[in-house]
C-alpha cells in the first residue's frame, strides 16, 4: 500500500485506533482481557503512533490467545467468532452492556486476506524469519515473536532428531527377549511395550504415549536397562541418564515408580547400579534462576547427559519444550512419556498431542519393521510412505491398571472415543468403582460428600500423625472441579468444604493459615525448593514449638516451609482438573458444572476421570452436560501441528 493509500485508510476511520485503545481498558476491567495483553498493546501503540486499529486489535488478541493455550492468533478463527477470542463470559450469564465495544465492531468488512495484508504493511509485523519486530505473521497466523521463535526452535530441534537411526547391536536380542518374557499377548495384537522399546533403541527421539497404567514407566525402565547393558559392554562408564518431569509431584511419582520397576528387573548388579532412581523437575534440571526466564543450561551450555526421560510430557508447554530441546546435547537421546489424550499444558502449546496426532493409524517404515522382526521377533506390515516421525512414536494401548472390571477404565475409553452410548452403558453396567451423585444438584450435597471423603485424613491429624504419615495419605481423596468460579467451581467448593470441616471441628479455622489446610504451589520458587504444582499441607511442627509450617513430600523425606515465605499458593480441598495433571488420587470426587460450557471438553473429562486410581464419584452435571462435553474437543492454534502434518505430506507426495 502506498503512503497516500495508507493515510486514506486512517482518514476514513479517524478514531478507530483510539477506540481500540479505549476498548482495552473496558475489556481489561471486565476481565475479558489480561492486564498483560493491554500493556503489550499500549507499548506497541507508543512505539508506532501510526499503528492502525486492525493491527492493535490483532496484537491484543494474539497476546490474549497465549493465556488460553493457543500459540498464535488464527485470523480466520477470530473473524468467524470474534467474541470467542476474548474471555467473554457465556452470553446467558451476562450480556455485554450496550456501550462496551466488541471486537467485531472493528472487524466489519474485513476478511482474513485483507486483515493479513494490513498486518503485513505494519512496521510492527514481519514475515517469518530473523528480525526484531514484536509480531510475526506466518500465513494467516499472527504470533508474538517469542512464540514464533519457540515454535521454530522446537520443530528444528525435533526435526534434527528424526531419521539417522542409531546402530542396534544384535546381542541385545537376548536381553530384550528376557526383559519382555512375561509380556504374554493372548491375541494377535503386537506387544506394544516391546515395540516401543525396540524402536527406541535406534532413535535419538522416542515418544511413548499411553493412558494410565499402560506401562510407560515399566517399558522405559527396561529400555534404560538395555541401553545401559549395551553401554557397559563397551565402556566402564555407562550412560549418563537423567529423569525429569514438569512438576514436583510428577517427578516424585516418576522417581517412585522407576525405583519400583528397577528393583524388579532381571539384569546384572552393574546394570542395576547404573540406573537412575530420582527424577528432577524440568526447571531444576535446566537450572531455573530467580527473576529471569533464561535457564542456566542452553545451547551454549548444554546439559551434561547422554539420555533424558521426560514423563508427563503433555504438560510441557511450547516455551519449556524449546528451552529443553535447546539445552539437549545433539547426540543425546530424548524419550518423552505421556498421555496424548490428556489436557495439554496450562501454558500455550500442545506439542505432545500434535506429535502423536496420527500415531494410532500409522505403520512403521520398512527399516524399522526389519529391526522389529530381527531383534524382537515382531512382524509388522511396513508402510513405505509413513511420516519420518512414525518410527519415533509408539502408543501403548493396554491398561494394566484398569481391567475389564473397571468402570473407570470403561468411562475413560468411552470418553476418549467420544462415544456417548458407551459412556452411558458404563453407568448401567453396575461397576463397583464408579458412582454418580447425579441426584444432588445442590452444592451442600457435594460439600457433604467431600467432607465425608476427607474425614479420615483429619482423624489421623487429630490422632497426632507425623507430617510424613499425613503426606502419605494426602492422595487418598481429592475433589476435582471442571470450573474455577461459581458454586460448582473450585472457589465456591473450597470455601464451602473448609467451613464444614471447621464446623465439624476437623480444622481450627477456615481462613488464612490453619493446621490441616492443603495447599498447592502456583509459582516456582527455586530458592525455597518448591515448584508450581507441588501439593503440601499445613501442620504444627513439633521441632518448631508447634508453630505452623507447610510440609511437602520430597524424594528424601519432607520439607517444612514457613507459611509466610510461601508467596504463591492456593487452598486445594478442591482443585481444577487442569491443576491436577501429573497427580493421581485413590478416590476422586469429580464435580461437573450444571450446564454445558465451552471449558468442559472431552480432554478435560478424560483427564478428570483418569486421575482416579481406585474409585471415582461424579457429582453434578447430567447426561446432556456429558454429551456436550464428549463432543467438544480442545483445539489449540499453532503452526506446529502443520509442521507435523507437512512431514507426512512430504513422504506421500
Ligand atoms: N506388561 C505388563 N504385564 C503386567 N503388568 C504390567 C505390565 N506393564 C506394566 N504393568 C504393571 O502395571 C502397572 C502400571 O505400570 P506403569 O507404572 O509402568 O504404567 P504407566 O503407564 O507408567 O502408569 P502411570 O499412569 O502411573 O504413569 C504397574 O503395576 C506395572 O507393574
Amino acid at each position: 500500500m502506498s503512503d497516500a493509500q495508507y493515510s486514506l485508510t486512517l482518514e476514513a476511520t479517524p478514531s478507530s485506533r483510539e477506540r481500540v485503545l479505549e476498548s482495552l481498558a473496558w475489556w481489561e476491567a471486565l476481565g475479558w482481557l489480561r492486564a498483560l495483553d493491554a500493556h503489550f498493546v499500549r507499548f506497541l501503540a507508543e512505539h508506532d503512533a501510526q499503528a492502525p486499529a486492525e493491527v492493535l486489535l490483532a496484537a491484543a488478541l494474539a497476546s490474549h490467545q497465549l493465556g488460553r493455550g493457543h500459540v498464535c492468533l488464527a485470523l480466520s478463527r477470530a473473524l468467524a467468532a470474534p467474541r470467542d477470542v476474548l474471555s467473554l463470559p457465556p452470553l446467558e450469564e451476562s450480556a455485554p452492556q450496550a456501550e462496551v465495544p466488541l471486537p467485531e465492531d472493528f472487524l466489519q468488512g474485513l476478511d482474513s486476506a485483507a486483515w493479513a495484508a494490513r498486518l503485513a504493511e505494519s512496521p510492527l509485523v514481519a514475515p517469518p524469519g530473523p528480525g526484531t519486530t514484536p509480531l510475526v505473521l506466518a500465513g494467516e497466523r499472527l504470533y508474538l515473536r517469542r512464540y514464533w521463535s519457540a515454535e521454530r526452535s522446537v520443530a528444528a530441534h525435533l526435526g534434527e532428531r528424526l531419521g539417522r537411526p542409531l546402530p542396534v547391536e544384535a546381542s541385545l536380542a537376548e536381553p530384550l527377549a528376557r526383559l519382555f518374557a512375561t509380556n504374554a499377548t493372548h491375541d494377535d495384537t503386537p506387544d506394544w511395550q516391546k515395540v516401543a522399546c525396540t524402536l527406541a533403541l535406534r532413535n535419538r527421539l522416542t515418544i511413548i504415549s499411553g493412558g494410565p497404567g499402560t506401562g510407560k514407566t515399566t517399558t522405559v525402565t527396561r529400555l534404560l536397562a538395555l541401553l545401559q547393558t549395551q553401554a557397559l559392554s563397551s565402556s566402564a562408564q555407562g550412560l549418563r541418564i537423567q529423569l525429569a518431569a514438569p512438576t514436583g509431584k510428577a517427578a516424585a511419582r516418576l522417581s517412585a515408580s522407576i525405583a519400583g520397576a528397577v528393583k524388579d528387573l532381571d539384569v546384572g548388579d552393574d546394570v542395576q547400579a547404573a540406573l537412575p532412581r530420582e527424577a528432577l523437575t524440568l526447571h531444576r534440571l535446566l537450572g531455573a534462576r530467580p527473576d529471569t526466564r533464561r535457564f542456566r543450561h542452553h545451547a551454549g551450555h548444554p546439559l551434561s547427559l547422554d539420555l533424558l526421560v521426560v514423563d508427563e510430557a503433555s504438560m510441557v508447554d511450547l516455551e519449556l519444550m524449546a528451552a529443553l530441546l535447546e539445552a539437549m546435547p545433539a547426540e543425546a537421546r530424548l524419550i518423552l512419556l505421556g498421555d496424548k489424550d490428556q489436557l495439554a499444558s496450562v501454558e500455550a502449546g500442545s506439542v505432545l498431542g500434535d506429535l502423536c496426532a496420527n500415531a494410532l493409524h500409522q505403520g512403521y517404515s520398512p527399516p524399522a519393521c526389519e529391526v522389529l522382526e530381527r531383534l524382537a521377533g515382531i512382524s509388522m506390515t511396513p508402510d513405505a510412505v509413513c511420516s519420518p516421525l512414525a518410527d519415533h512414536v509408539v502408543m501403548l494401548r493396554k491398561s494394566y491398571r484398569f481391567d475389564a472390571h473397571s468402570g473407570i477404565g470403561a468411562l475413560a475409553a468411552a470418553t476418549n472415543a467420544g462415544d456417548v452410548a458407551a459412556f452411558r452403558r458404563a453407568w448401567d453396567a453396575g461397576y463397583a468403582d464408579i458412582d454418580w451423585l447425579a441426584a444432588s444438584r445442590d452444592q451442600a450435597a457435594i460439600e457433604r460428600a467431600a467432607v465425608a471423603g476427607y474425614r479420615a485424613l483429619y482423624r489421623r491429624i487429630a490422632a497426632g500423625a507425623t507430617a510424613t504419615e499425613v503426606l502419605e495419605r494426602l492422595g487418598d481423596f481429592q475433589v476435582l472441579c471442571a470450573l474455577k468460579r461459581g458454586p460448582w467451581g473450585v472457589e465456591g467448593l473450597n470455601a464451602g468444604i473448609a467451613t464444614r470441616l471447621w464446623r465439624e471441628g476437623c480444622i481450627d479455622d477456615h481462613q488464612g493459615w490453619y493446621a490441616g489446610r492443603p495447599v498447592m504451589v502456583t509459582r516456582n520458587d527455586p530458592q525455597l525448593g518448591v515448584y508450581n504444582g507441588d501439593i503440601g499441607i499445613v501442620l504444627p511442627a513439633p521441632e518448631a514449638q508447634q508453630r505452623l509450617r507447610v510440609f511437602f513430600a520430597t524424594s528424601d523425606g519432607v520439607r517444612a516451609v514457613l507459611p509466610s515465605r510461601l508467596e504463591a499458593c492456593e487452598t486445594v480441598f478442591a482443585m481444577t482438573v487442569h491443576k491436577s495433571q501429573g497427580s493421581e488420587f485413590a478416590h476422586v470426587l469429580f464435580v461437573l458444572p450444571e450446564h454445558a460450557t465451552p471449558i468442559l471438553t472431552r480432554e478435560l473429562v478424560y483427564t478428570g476421570i483418569t486421575r482416579a486410581k481406585r474409585q471415582l464419584t461424579l457429582a453434578g452435571g447430567d447426561t446432556r452436560v456429558m454429551d456436550s462435553a464428549l463432543h467438544r474437543r480442545v483445539v489449540r492454534d499453532s503452526g506446529f501441528a502443520d509442521w507435523v502434518a507437512a512431514l507426512e505430506q512430504e513422504e506421500r507426495s
